[in-house]
C-alpha cells in the first residue's frame, strides 16, 4: 500500500502541492484527477523519488519509502524518457534488464507485451519511427515489463486509440488482480470514472475530493428534474428550494433534504399534473466541476 501523508512541495514562493494526502490500497486502480498546473505531476514525481517533498512523506506498506522500494515502482514519466533513436525491443528489454531481469527473459517478456499491443512487427524500428499513439504503447511496455510492485502513470490514457485504451485498461487489471497498487492521472474523466475504485481530486494543490465515485455522486447536491404538465415556473415562489434552471414545463431544483421530495411533489400535483420527478445523479465530470469551481 501506498500512502500519501501530508506532501507538500514548494518552488519558490510557490506551493505546488499543498498538504495532500491519500492512500493506494494494495490491488486499487486510483484516478488522480485536476485542471492543469493542479500539482498532480509534481505529486507523482515525489512519490517517485524524481523530486523532493518539500514536507510531508511518502509510506509504501507503513514505512517511509527507501530508494530500494522504488526501484520495484512502474513509472510512466509525463516527459516519457525512452530514446527516439534506439530500437523498439531493444529499450525495453534493457530496462529489463536493469531491473534484473535476464537478457532471455527479457526480450520473451518485451515480444509478448509489444505483441499484446499490436507492435510485434515493430519491434526493430527505432521508436521515433512510430505514430505518437503507438510510442505511447511502447511506454506503457517500458512501465510494466519489470513487473513492478507498484504502478505510477502519469496521463497512460492520453493518445491512445479506443482500442489500444482497452487493452491499456485489461493490463491495469491483471495488476490490480495480484494486489499490486496503480495510481494513475487523467483528464478523461468519463475512463476515470468507468474504472477506478477510487477518484482523489486535486485543485490548486489540494486534494479536494477523495472516494469511490459512488460516494463522490452521493456527497454532491441533491438535485431534481421536475417535468410537469404545464408551466413550471410557480417552483420559483417556494422558498424553501434553489431553483437550478427553469424552461417551460420543465424544472431543475436542488433540495435540501430527502424528505423535501414529497413536499415538491405535492406542490406540483396542487397545481396539475406531473410528468416526471426524478433525482439528477452527478456524473463524476459534474462533480469535478463543483468540487473545483
Ligand atoms: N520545476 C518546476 N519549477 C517551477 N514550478 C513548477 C515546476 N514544476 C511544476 N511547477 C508548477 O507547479 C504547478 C503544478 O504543476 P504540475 O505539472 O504538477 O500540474 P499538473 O496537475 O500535472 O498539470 P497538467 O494537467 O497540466 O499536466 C504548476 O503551477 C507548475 O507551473
Amino acid at each position: 500500500m501506498l500512502r500519501l501523508d501530508r506532501l507538500t512541495r514548494r518552488f519558490g514562493g510557490h506551493v505546488a502541492v499543498d498538504d495532500v494526502s491519500f492512500e493506494v490500497g494494495d490491488g486499487q486502480l486510483v484516478g488522480f484527477v485536476g485542471g492543469n498546473g493542479a500539482g498532480k505531476t509534481t505529486t507523482m514525481r515525489m512519490v517517485m523519488g524524481v523530486l523532493q517533498a518539500s514536507a510531508g512523506e511518502v509510506r509504501w506498506n507503513d514505512a517511509p519509502v527507501t530508494a530500494i522500494d522504488r526501484r520495484e515502482f512502474g513509472y510512466m514519466p509525463e516527459e516519457r524518457g525512452l530514446y527516439p533513436k534506439q530500437p523498439v525491443l531493444e529499450q525495453v528489454a534493457y530496462l529489463a534488464q536493469l531491473h534484473g531481469v535476464s537478457a532471455h527473459d527479457a526480450r520473451e517478456r518485451g515480444t509478448a507485451l509489444l505483441d499484446r499491443f499490436g507492435l510485434a512487427d515493430r519491434a526493430k524500428d527505432k521508436l521515433e519511427a512510430l505514430s505518437l499513439g503507438n510510442q505511447q504503447r511502447v511506454q506503457i511496455v517500458a512501465a510494466v515489463i519489470a513487473r513492478p510492485k507498484m504502478l505510477v502513470l502519469d496521463e497512460p490514457f492520453s493518445g491512445l486509440d479506443p482500442g489500444a485504451v482497452d487493452d491499456m485498461v485489461a493490463l491495469l487489471r491483471e495488476f490490480t488482480s495480484t494486489g499490486t497498487p496503480v495510481l494513475f492521472s487523467s483528464h478523461q474523466l468519463d475512463l476515470v470514472e468507468r474504472l477506478c475504485d477510487r477518484i482523489v481530486i486535486l485543485s490548486r494543490g489540494r486534494v479536494v475530493a477523495d472516494g469511490v465515485a459512488d460516494e463522490l455522486r452521493r456527497s454532491g447536491p441533491l438535485r431534481h428534474r421536475l417535468v410537469t404538465g404545464n408551466d413550471a415556473g410557480w417552483v420559483r415562489d417556494l422558498g424553501w428550494l434553489d431553483v437550478i434552471d427553469v424552461g417551460g414545463d420543465t424544472a431543475v431544483v436542488q433540495l435540501a433534504a430527502a424528505e423535501d421530495t414529497d413536499r415538491l411533489l405535492t406542490e406540483a400535483l396542487r397545481r396539475g399534473s406531473v410528468r416526471e420527478l426524478a433525482e439528477i445523479v452527478p456524473s463524476v465530470a459534474d462533480i469535478y466541476r463543483e468540487v473545483t469551481a
